[in-house]
């Protein structure tokens, strides 16, 4: 007899699927009014999820001038903008559920999704702030789901300070906001563990950037 395949809880477990984020996620205070958010596993399925979007984003390398040389930046990128689709349809729903959620906060919907692809460890992103737009001056959030290997996000403050770390880890939302932009930097450090690929989306506001 032939007996038909069942799907493993191991398959069901693969669904990429968000949930309303209330109630789950944790706040934690910074100075001079900036906080971070934190909800580890946010997102299921992340597997499928690092798979696709390794394959299906058009992944560029960005060029950055620097004095007099342009260096490549050590790490992929791709941007999407309010009309654009989105690289998997767990994103929509991701943009869609933390709009909701900070609707009061924010006063404004996430609209744009910026994606890097850390492909080891020697891919990395520099002390910076997200101070290209608004976030310069005025307080904002940026929110970040990551998927693929565990990386840290490094906090300090540019008054000087301790600085924080933040783990990222596979379906991990971390939420910058208050006045962490124009307060406080971050990075993603170069690691000498021996870490895969890590995919990270982060969620914006219009204008800010
Ligand atoms: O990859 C991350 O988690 C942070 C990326 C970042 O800070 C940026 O692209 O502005
Ligand atoms: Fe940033």
């Amino acid at each position: 007899m032939q007996i038909a395949a069942q799907p493993s809880m191991f398959d069901l477990d693969l669904l990429p699927e968000v949930t309303p984020p209330a109630g789950r996620i944790r706040r934690l205070p910074l100075t001079d009014g900036a906080w971070v958010d934190v909800l580890p596993g946010w997102l299921t399925g992340s597997d499928a999820v690092l798979d696709h979007l390794m394959t299906a984003v058009p992944w560029r390398a960005e060029r950055r001038q620097m004095y007099d040389r342009e260096v490549a930046v050590p790490r992929m990128l791709a941007w999407y903008g309010p009309q654009d689709e989105l690289p998997h349809p767990v994103l929509d729903d991701a943009r869609e559920l933390l709009s909701a959620h900070y609707a009061r906060e924010l006063g404004e919907p996430f609209v744009t999704a910026g994606l890097c692809l850390y492909r080891d460890g020697s891919d990395s992103v520099a002390w910076h702030g997200d101070r290209i737009g608004r976030g310069a001056a005025a307080d904002t959030m940026v929110a970040i789901v990551s998927v693929g290997s565990d990386r840290v996000l490094h906090l300090r403050p540019r008054n000087g300070g301790p600085a924080r770390r933040f783990a990222q880890g596979h379906g991990d939302l971390v939420v910058m906001g208050g006045s962490c932009q124009r307060t406080w930097d971050h990075a993603i450090p170069k690691t000498t563990r021996p870490v895969g690929p890590r995919v990270s989306v982060q969620f914006r506001p219009a204008g800010v950037a």
